[in-house]
């Protein structure tokens, strides 16, 4: 196979972004290369493992907005494909009824008039088993919400570019991208020329960016994925329809707690914490902080009584925020023809069709689908509210 050549588009990173932006555009007959540094599939960033929460429930509209037509893609290419990567099980939130992230979330599904329930504590352990909900807090769910299979994802849009005519290079790192109106790319296999160039390096982007002279206020975070056994087998489970969870504070945290419902692992329920500690991607396994696992055993005796307060396994996985925690999708201040999708802040992935389709629109120089502004780099100049 040749290991040179030229493109329309190459773009950076097979992770959810990436694969997802390489698919738009071979959509639309663009020859593109998608560049991978490991052999796929790989479990080193942020997009590997069995699922991942979709749902509506944000503080923010724009958000809420995107993924009104994201639910529309998310099928769209389970049709193409045939093949199943959503199973609606509904987003349980609850959080201090009185807090502003827990007003901000409702306030947000009922103005944009998302299905939802309200359960007041009278009715709540009918509609929840094995929960407790603490005094004060509000609980509400997302009904359209649910678990995107993510693997299995990456494995479909993967496949499809590749149908489309798109060509995948996997085990072939960039080591140098030099900008102009045709960017070099150099790998360690090789060098490639193209129009435009999409970077969705996930937690490597800075060391990427660094070629082209650009550094973000990103920070990468290692998670502790969590598996936490039930004392009695399935009583969390997808099969009996449990949903999946947001706790936004608690007694023992002001960070997020989330958690999806058995199923990849029979007898054992997901919960983590919504927060990591720094750490560079390439030296992941040396971060070994676990304080976050002590909260969530405080939190887990306290409110899934049901679940042995002591995780089963643990797993690890890549956030790379934002200050803001909002993503960059936004061209490169000095190179119109690079574009970059970076800091999807640990809640990125359910946007997977939606970032390749607007990625894929800026780098044709095309008008994007919705504002970009709360995604724009020029925002780190000042300062702004936090995403959940
Ligand atoms: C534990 C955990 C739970 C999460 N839960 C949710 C959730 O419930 N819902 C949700 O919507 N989101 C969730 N997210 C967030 C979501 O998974 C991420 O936002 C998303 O996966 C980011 O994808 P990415 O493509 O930007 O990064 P990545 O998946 O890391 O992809 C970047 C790719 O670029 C490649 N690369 C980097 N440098 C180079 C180079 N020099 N040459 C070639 N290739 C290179 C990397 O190897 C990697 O494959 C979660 C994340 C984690 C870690
Ligand atoms: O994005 C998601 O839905 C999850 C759950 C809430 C915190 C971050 N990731």
């Amino acid at each position: 196979m040749s290991t040179s050549g030229d493109f329309d588009c190459i773009v950076i990173g097979a992770g959810v972004q990436g694969s997802f932006t390489a698919y738009q555009l071979a959509k639309k007959n663009k020859k593109t290369l998608l560049l991978e540094q490991f052999v796929l599939p790989h479990s080193r960033g942020s997009s590997h493992g069995q699922t991942r929460i979709i749902r509506k429930a944000y503080e923010q509209n724009f958000y809420t907005h995107m993924m009104e037509e994201c639910y529309e893609l998310w099928a769209q290419l389970e049709r193409e494909a045939g093949v199943k990567l959503y199973r609606q099980t509904g987003l349980l939130v609850m959080g201090p009824e009185k807090s502003e992230n827990y007003q901000n979330i409702k306030d947000t599904l009922q103005t944009n008039k998302v299905p939802m329930v309200v359960l007041t504590h009278d009715i709540f352990s009918q509609h929840i088993p094995n929960v407790n909900l603490a005094k004060g807090d509000g609980a509400l769910v997302d009904t359209t919400a649910g678990v995107l299979f993510a693997d299995r994802t990456l494995k479909t849009v993967q496949g499809q570019f590749q149908k489309l005519g798109g060509v995948i290079r996997d085990n072939e790192k960039v080591t140098d991208i030099k900008p102009g109106p045709v960017v070099r790319v150099s790998t360690s296999v090789g060098v490639y020329h193209a129009k435009s160039l999409v970077i969705t390096a996930g937690p490597w982007a800075n060391k990427l960016l660094a070629n082209t002279g650009l550094q973000l206020p990103l920070e990468v975070v290692k998670i502790n994925v969590c598996y936490w056994k039930e004392k009695v087998p399935g009583s969390y489970s997808m099969k009996q329809r449990f949903p999946c969870f947001v706790q936004t504070e608690c007694l023992e945290s002001k960070v997020h707690i989330y958690g999806l419902p058995s199923n990849e692992y029979p007898g054992l329920m997901k919960v983590c914490y919504h927060m990591g500690s720094k750490t560079d991607p390439d030296q992941r396994d040396l971060q070994k902080d676990r304080s976050d696992i002590e909260i969530l055993q405080h939190y887990i005796a306290r409110c899934f009584p049901g679940l042995i307060p002591e995780p089963a396994i643990v797993e690890s996985c890549l956030y790379t925020l934002t200050p803001d925690h909002h993503f960059v999708l936004d061209y490169h201040p000095a190179y119109s023809n690079i574009v970059i999708g970076a800091g999807f802040s640990g809640h990125g992935f359910k946007f997977g069709p939606i970032i390749g389709k607007l990625l894929c629109e800026l780098s044709l120089g095309e008008v994007p689908s919705y504002d970009l502004s709360p995604f724009h780099i020029r925002r780190f100049q000042s300062k702004r509210n936090s995403a959940l």
